[in-house]
């Protein structure tokens, strides 16, 4: 092809760069990924999950993101968050390691805020779904409650301490969030390690789900009572991916004119797509389906911040790792905009 048009002025392509900057509506500095390492498992039982971010970096995350034309800024000192462990922390009623999973969580809130401030698109990289509480403190502490959050997730991760029969906190981050948890009545930071979280900080009617499938009662009830709109593998059944996309944009942002951040745990892929996680569930989303989610975000021009979690490199044999961890690198690059054709 000629870089000469017809008028013989010379035409540069548009770099891959400009492209990407012109693709995202909200980011001042959308050619960098301002990415966050965080090997942490405290918020739940299963060693492995922390080796994620390395197994995902190792299998060449970041050169795929510099290949695709962005500058990689990374987020220092990740091997901290395996040693921030405090040397005691007994469970505050049923909760598990309640003030590793804060302390960890709010030093990512913070990595994840200044990505955000420097206009980066910001993606971190877990680690277990406990993390996601810092993760939409930082995009938040930047966007505000016009920020939109599409969780996608087998598991819907709203418990409540009260509702947790677990007591693993990776699947209580939402309830936090959103305010849903009972402030321990008269607590300083010993009794609520999390009151550093802003209750409500995403708002209920911008939150919106896909893929779930092993949603407990007491998660139920608190979705109806507040109202918070899911697409279970039901919908995605009965619609298809595509439509199921464009409701819960619909949804969360009817005019694609507010700031996005996806979480994605990678169990919403079924086990056969993605079998290396902690927690997985049958009847999940296909590879083509997690993977259409991702883009169909991308094109909107609307993400901000991206989490992929929940890859636990321990379980099963070499093959079901190499294929979760690649699964989770391609996620990842199609939401910041890998195009098919
Ligand atoms: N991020 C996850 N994989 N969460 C699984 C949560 C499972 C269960 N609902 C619990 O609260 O323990
Ligand atoms: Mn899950
Ligand atoms: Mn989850």
């Amino acid at each position: 092809m000629s870089p000469h048009n017809n008028r013989g002025i010379t035409a540069s392509a548009p770099s891959d760069a400009q492209l990407m900057a012109e693709r995202s509506k909200f980011l001042k500095n959308g050619a960098t990924a301002g990415v966050t390492c965080v090997p942490f498992s405290g918020g739940q039982p299963k060693g492995g999950v922390d080796d994620g971010p390395v197994e995902m970096v190792r299998f060449g995350m970041l050169d795929q993101l510099q290949g695709m034309g962005y500058a990689v800024e990374l987020s220092p000192g990740m091997d901290k968050y395996r040693t921030m462990k405090p040397a005691s922390d007994p469970a505050i009623g049923v909760l598990k390691n309640p003030r590793y999973v804060s302390l960890a969580a709010r030093r990512v809130a913070e990595q994840v805020r200044e990505h955000c401030a420097a206009g980066r698109m910001a993606v971190t990289l877990g680690g277990d779904h406990s993390i996601a509480m810092g993760t939409l403190v930082g995009s938040t502490a930047v966007y505000g409650d016009d920020l939109c959050v599409v969780w996608v997730d087998a598991h819907a991760d709203i418990n409540t301490p009260e509702t947790s029969e677990s007591g693993n906190l990776h699947g209580c981050p939402l309830a936090y969030i959103l305010g849903l948890c009972e402030p321990a009545a008269g607590a300083g930071e010993e009794e609520d390690p999390f009151a550093w979280v802003p209750a409500g900080c995403v708002r209920t009617d911008r939150l919106v789900y896909i893929g779930l499938r092993d949603v407990d009662a007491a998660e139920k009830t608190l979705l109806r009572k507040h109202g918070i709109k899911a697409f279970s593998m039901h919908d995605v059944d009965k619609h298809g991916i595509g439509r199921v996309v464009e409701m819960a944009l619909d949804h969360v942002n009817r005019d694609r004119s507010l700031p996005v951040h996806v979480s994605f745990d990678v169990d919403a892929l079924d086990p056969s797509v993605a079998p290396a996680t902690g927690t997985p569930v049958r009847g999940g989303l296909t590879f083509r389906e997690g993977h259409y989610i991702c883009e169909a975000v991308a094109e909107t021009g609307c993400l901000v911040a991206l989490d992929l979690v929940e890859v636990n490199p321990a379980l099963g044999d070499p093959e079901s790792l190499r294929q979760t961890v690649a699964v989770g690198c391609s996620l990842v690059r199609c939401s910041l905009g890998e195009r098919l054709l």
